[in-house]
């Protein structure tokens, strides 16, 4: 390994301020080179500072200025035959655009996640304004993040995502899993990140914006936990192996959406979100 000499704690904090106001990361690179900096060496402090891999960091900042990132081709009714699996879209709606897709996972692969994941449950966080993790009363369920290809069965639901909807693998964020017990739920917000927010160059750095989220029911409520489209006046029932899947651009207000209170039971889920670009150097089978 080749030693870095030591990053001023002054260049640090000005790097973390200048992203947390909101400024973008190729602003950043582009300022230290103005004050003297070379291309390669302020690329390889603002990665190490913003804590983010220099590929990730080149594949954001070498994307075409101006150019829109790749988007999700949306499911087509009635059916998707993907990997030798057949996958219902019962409903399509437009605007926003969303299915729900019946027979997604099977019971067992269903299963199989919810005792994967539930050693590693934690109280869930969501990401404030300067892109830190944070606890957060809107959302009172317990979950944990798979990383991407962790497993045997994450990679298979990985790929499956993918060719459904003709995104690679790499795009997405790790598999959340999430529990929600009687009472708990996730009030009404967006998945895409907001630009006016402080953090939201840190947050888009690596990956750019969200385009789209995938929510896979694992397990039927008793009573409640469904996935609510206020503006759209949608409930999606929580049914064990469906899911649903909505797309949006920034600043999209019809795809507000929330997870209702469970009632009665409890509720499993396992969310895929979907960036513009390359997320993370996903394992390669
Ligand atoms: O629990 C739900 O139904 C919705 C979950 C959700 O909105 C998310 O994971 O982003
Ligand atoms: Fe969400």
């Amino acid at each position: 390994m080749t030693s870095r000499p030591p990053i001023r704690p002054e260049l640090r904090e000005w790097i973390l301020s200048t992203t947390r106001a909101g400024h973008s990361v190729e602003a950043v690179l582009q300022l230290m080179q103005e004050t003297g900096y070379d291309p390669r060496q302020s690329r390889s402090i603002v990665a190490s500072v913003l804590n983010m891999p220099l590929t990730a960091l080149d594949a954001h900042t070498q994307a075409p200025k101006g150019q829109p990132g790749r988007r999700t081709r949306h499911p087509e009714a009635p059916q998707m035959t993907v990997e030798g699996r057949a996958i219902d879209v019962s409903l399509s709606i437009e605007s926003p655009a969303l299915r729900v897709l019946n027979n997604l996972l099977s019971a067992e692969e269903c299963e199989a996640l919810i005792k994967e994941a539930s050693p590693r449950l934690q109280r869930a966080k969501t990401v404030d304004s300067s892109g830190k993790q944070q606890i957060d009363a809107r959302r009172t369920s317990e979950g944990m993040f798979f990383t991407v290809g962790e497993s045997p069965l994450v990679k298979r639901i990985e790929q499956r995502i993918a060719s459904l909807l003709s995104i690679p693998v790499d795009h997405g964020e790790g598999l959340q899993i999430l529990h929600y017990l009687p009472g708990q739920q996730y009030e009404p917000h967006y998945d895409w990140f907001d630009p006016e927010q402080p953090g939201f160059a840190a947050i888009t750095a690596k990956g750019g914006q969200r385009i789209a989220s995938l929510v896979m029911y694992l397990n039927t409520p008793e009573a409640g936990g469904g996935t609510a489209f206020p503006e759209v006046g949608l409930t999606v029932t929580a049914l064990r192996g469906s899911a649903v899947y909505f797309a949006y651009d920034t600043g999209d207000h019809a795809s507000l959406h929330a997870g209702l209170p469970v009632q009665k039971g409890e509720k499993w889920i396992a969310t895929k979100w979907l960036r513009e670009w390359p997320f993370q150097i996903a394992s390669r089978r």
